[in-house]
Parts: structure tokens; C-alpha cells; sequence
């Protein structure tokens, strides 16, 4: 009679590719699902513990030139979940998951483009820029609204007017505040006038913002520690007569700038829309006011709280800012 083999019984797997199997798959978990993982085993405790400390020393998980740590000294919180997009990205659906904590192999976000192909909208046409030259340059010092060269241009990524392009190139720090929650603060003396990140996150629109924006406020409700980020650019046509408006929400994909609070005196940044030739829609960025020395937290003003008096009592929030012209409340994003 022929011997028929038996199919082969799986072979258990041993300690050592167990935890290379976790180190794999657990990255890919939010803080949660983490959270309920490693209580399973003394294994994936262990595993889990190395995630959530790699995680706390790096924000940006590789995606900028710096890491960006968490330093909390208030309570057990070690991180904010969220996933990393350097730059701004169409509206996501559903939520993207993304690989954090892993190790030097977290794989990079995918990056959307948002250009214009072929013709240049705004900027130039020149070949190669030099420094204070360029008729890009013409509105940046100081105005509200900037022209950088961008893929529409003729010259490279080397070119001295693309200065917003790059990611953060300062050292930066995400300390948590008993009242404020996480707060962006410099880690190194920041001279006036320097670049320091992009608003970066989901772009919506306006129909889609504002059914966010009742979530983040029921959530809010039943959830104390909830804090959304989203955030509405209102740019006037020159025309006086029509608006051009932007909705970023980084409450769930975002960059840095995701962790900047409101301060009601105008803090110590300055906010400039941003317009890269052949780029879509402008980004808003921030730079330094003013000088700013190391551990200095990085605030700007969310509106005027006196113009924008919309939402109901409970919806409101306290304004933590401390400054000496506090209105008490934080301006409501009325979108
Ligand atoms: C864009 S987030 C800023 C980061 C936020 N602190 C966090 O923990 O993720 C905006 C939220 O931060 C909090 N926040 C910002 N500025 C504040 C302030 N001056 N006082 C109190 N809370 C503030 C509010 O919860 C607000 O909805």
C-alpha cells in the first residue's frame, strides 16, 4: 500500500520570530489598539513599550530633517496620535493608517502634489534665481501674502527663493501643558523672520469642513481631552468682492503646526499665505516674529474672539495664554 504523507503540522513560532513578527505588525497600531495589544502578553508589553518610546522621541517619524520630540512632565500621556503629512494632501477617506514607531524602516507618508501641470499660475518664468533678484521676491518682506518659485519655474530645488519648501529646519519640541494640552515650542534660538513650518494637513471642502467641524464639537462635549485642528483661510480677491477659502484639517493627518495654541496678544509668530508658482492653492506658513529663545513656546492669534462670537456657552473654550490682554475665550472656528 503507498504511504500517503500527512500534511506537515505548522511549527510553533519561536520567541525570536514572535517578537520580529510584533516589531512588524505593531507599528501600524494606533495608541489604542497599542494599548489593548500589550496587555496580552509580557512579550508584546515589551514590544509595545519600545513603539511608544521610539514614537515619544519623534513626532515627524523621520518625515523631517529633525525629530520632534514629546516631553510630558504632567501626566501619562506619551504622544499624540496622529498621522504625519509634511505637506498639505486632499481629504482622506478613511482615516490613513500609517506605520510609526518602527524603527528606521517607517515607511513614508504617500505625497500628493497638488500642481498645476504644464503653465505656470503665479511666480516666474526664470531660469535660475538669485538671492534678492527674483520678481518673486517682490511681495515677501513682510506682507501677509508671499510668491515663491515653485515646479513652475525654470530653476531647481536648489534656488534661494523656495525657502518654505524643505520641512522644518529648526529644532522644535512638543512639551504638554496642564491647561493648553501639547504645546510647539522652539528648542534652539529662532531669529526673526525665519521660516519655521507650513499649516499641513487634509485639504476639505467647505461642505465637508463643516460637517468636521460638528463632529470635533460633539466630541469636544463628551470628551474633554479632544482638541481639533482645523483650520479656515479666508484669502480676499483683490477684486473686494469674492473670497478664496481654504480648509485644513490636521486633526487627524497633519504636520508641527498641528500643536501651536492661540495666544490672544498675536504670540510670536506671523502668518504668510504663500503661493508657489504652478502650485494650486497658496499654504500658509509661519515665521518668526521676532527673536525666540530655546524652550519659548510658538503661538499665534486664531482670530479675534470679539468677531467671531458663534458658538453656543458650552462649546466654548477657556483661553490659557497668559498674556496680559487675555479675552478669556478661545476664538471659535467658525466655518
Ligand atoms: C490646533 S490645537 C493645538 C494643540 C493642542 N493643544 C493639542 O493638545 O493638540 C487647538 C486646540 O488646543 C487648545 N488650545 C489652543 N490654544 C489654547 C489656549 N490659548 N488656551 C487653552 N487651550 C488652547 C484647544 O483645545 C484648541 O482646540
Amino acid at each position: 500500500m503507498e504511504k500517503q504523507s500527512l500534511p506537515k503540522k505548522p511549527r510553533p513560532l519561536g520567541e525570536s520570530q514572535f517578537l520580529r513578527c510584533a516589531e512588524l505588525i505593531l507599528p501600524w497600531l494606533n495608541a489604542p489598539e497599542l494599548a489593548a495589544v500589550s496587555l496580552t502578553s509580557k512579550a508584546l508589553t515589551f514590544v509595545s513599550r519600545s513603539i511608544t518610546l521610539r514614537r515619544s522621541l519623534d513626532a515627524a517619524r523621520s518625515l523631517e530633517s529633525l525629530p520632534v520630540p514629546f516631553l510630558n512632565a504632567v501626566d501619562s500621556k506619551r504622544y499624540a496620535d496622529f498621522a504625519y503629512t509634511p505637506f498639505q494632501i486632499p481629504a482622506t477617506s478613511p482615516p490613513m493608517r500609517q506605520r510609526w514607531g518602527g524603527g528606521a524602516s517607517d515607511a513614508p507618508v504617500s505625497q500628493f502634489e497638488m500642481n498645476v501641470v504644464g503653465e505656470s499660475m503665479y511666480g516666474c518664468e526664470c531660469e535660475r534665481c538669485e538671492e534678492g533678484y527674483c520678481q518673486c521676491l517682490s511681495l515677501a518682506a513682510g506682507a501677509e501674502i508671499a510668491n515663491e518659485c515653485g515646479s513652475g519655474c525654470g530653476c531647481g530645488s536648489d534656488c534661494p527663493n523656495r525657502v518654505t519648501q524643505k520641512g522644518v529646519l529648526v529644532r522644535l519640541k512638543i512639551v504638554r501643558d496642564e491647561k493648553k494640552g501639547w504645546c510647539l515650542c522652539s528648542d534652539q534660538l529662532i531669529k526673526k523672520g525665519q521660516f519655521i513650518c507650513e499649516y499641513a494637513g487634509e485639504l476639505l471642502t467647505t461642505a465637508e469642513a463643516r460637517r468636521r467641524q460638528t463632529v470635533y464639537d460633539k466630541l469636544r462635549s463628551t470628551q474633554q481631552s479632544f482638541s481639533s485642528a482645523l483650520l479656515v483661510i479666508r484669502e480676499h480677491l483683490p477684486s473686494g468682492q469674492a473670497c478664496l477659502r481654504i480648509n485644513i484639517d490636521a486633526t487627524s493627518i497633519g504636520n508641527v503646526a498641528r500643536f501651536i495654541n492661540h495666544s490672544c496678544d498675536g504670540g510670536n509668530l506671523s502668518t504668510v499665505l504663500l503661493r508657489s508658482s504652478g502650485a494650486l492653492l497658496p499654504r500658509l506658513c509661519f515665521f518668526a516674529a521676532r527673536d525666540i529663545v530655546a524652550g519659548e513656546e510658538l503661538c499665534f492669534s486664531y482670530g479675534d474672539v470679539r468677531l467671531t462670537p458663534g458658538k453656543s456657552a458650552e462649546n466654548k473654550l477657556n483661553c490659557s495664554c497668559g498674556s496680559s490682554c487675555c479675552f478669556g475665550t478661545l476664538p471659535c472656528e467658525n466655518t
